[in-house]
């Protein structure tokens, strides 16, 4: 038998599937096969959970890693069966499930395009795994997005009158590739958002490979509200990519608003995220710092996940949401 797990950070959902446990590994096909189906909507697991539209957001894979210092790698595969270089949210559930299972609360984790360093934080609340995560690299050229025909090789800051009235942009990868907008919720209208999402993850002349676009509103000295359209997702709760972009653009378009090293909260629909910006001559990095929480325990025999056959998988609820509910319904920030 194999378990995986079902997990969120700020009610970005996954399932976390460690293949070290396997006797014969996955083949990429199966990974991707499975993702699809396990995440659905209508016929996955745990589908019609209570996130936007999907059951899940992503398969989370974890296999052994031989870099220095690394636990354990990452592969993130979203809920259409693309592949991400890297997902925020879903690395501090990797994160604490790796702890868990070596017993130690600092270490790396290999992701595509980096080694990042995470480590156990203080929890955010009373029954709420708190992880903090490195992002990084940020880059801002069109060619790392990548994007086009927008007019110029870095989009920081600028208003882009065929995306969305009042509002003004900032393009960066990190790795992923994020459009970030800035204006208030009111005039972006979230249709609008979702309006952007769609035409940009579509064959588009901006955006070849897609891009997440996120609505940030701001909402006083070091506080967003971020919502992201995913690339191969769709609207979700969170994303804790789309959170730490947002606040490198705060940070640099605002600067009597954000300080560098200084924490910034990011609210979300799925509840709340803390984020420093480091700026080290240039070179950005941000810590993701949030819930990792887990929520479900699932077991299947192993050949059920070479099938993609889920029908005899057993599911076992833990109590943990009980305790991020508590948490989010604490929150003061008027939207919840
Ligand atoms: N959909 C994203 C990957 C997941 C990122 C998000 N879930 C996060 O927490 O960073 C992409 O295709 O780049």
């Amino acid at each position: 038998m194999v378990q995986l797990l079902k997990v969120h950070g700020s009610q970005n959902k996954f399932f976390i599937l460690d293949q070290t446990q396997l006797t014969h590994k996955l083949s990429s096909q199966e990974r991707v096969a499975l993702a699809k189906h396990i995440t659905d909507s209508n016929d996955g697991l745990l589908h019609g959970a209570d996130g936007l539209l999907h059951g899940a957001d992503g398969l989370l894979v974890i296999d052994d890693s031989d870099h220095d210092g690394a636990l354990g790698s990452m592969e993130v595969i979203n809920t259409d069966g693309s592949i991400a270089s890297m997902c925020g949210n879903g690395l501090r559930t990797v994160s604490r499930y790796l702890a868990e299972k070596t017993g130690q609360d600092a270490f790396k984790v290999a992701t595509q395009d980096s080694d990042l360093a995470v480590h156990k934080e203080t929890d955010l609340a009373a029954g709420v795994p708190t992880f903090s995560v490195e992002i990084s690299p940020v880059t801002f050229n069109k060619e790392s997005l990548p994007f086009d025909h927008l007019g110029a090789d870095q989009i920081i800051d600028q208003p882009i009158p065929e995306f969305g009235v009042g509002v003004r942009f900032t393009a960066l990868a990190v790795p992923n590739p994020h459009l970030i907008g800035f204006g208030n919720f009111k005039t972006m209208k979230p249709d609008g958002l979702k309006v952007l999402g769609t035409m940009l993850n579509q064959r588009n002349p901006y955006f070849p490979d897609g891009v997440n676009v996120s609505f940030a509103e701001i909402q006083g000295p070091d506080t967003l509200f971020v919502q992201t359209f995913e690339r191969g997702v769709g609207l979700t709760n969170a994303c804790g990519t789309g959170m730490s972009a947002a606040s490198i653009a705060f940070c640099l378009n605002r600067p009597e608003l954000a300080e560098f090293e200084k924490t910034i909260t990011v609210y979300n629909p799925g509840g709340m995220v803390k984020t420093r910006v480091h700026n080290n001559d240039g070179e950005y990095t941000v810590d993701l710092i949030g819930n990792a929480t887990f929520t479900h325990e699932i077991e299947i025999p192993e050949a059920d996940l070479h099938a993609n056959d889920l029908t005899r998988a057993s599911v076992t609820a833990t109590d943990e949401q009980d305790a991020y509910d508590e948490f989010v319904g604490s929150l003061d920030n008027g939207r919840f």
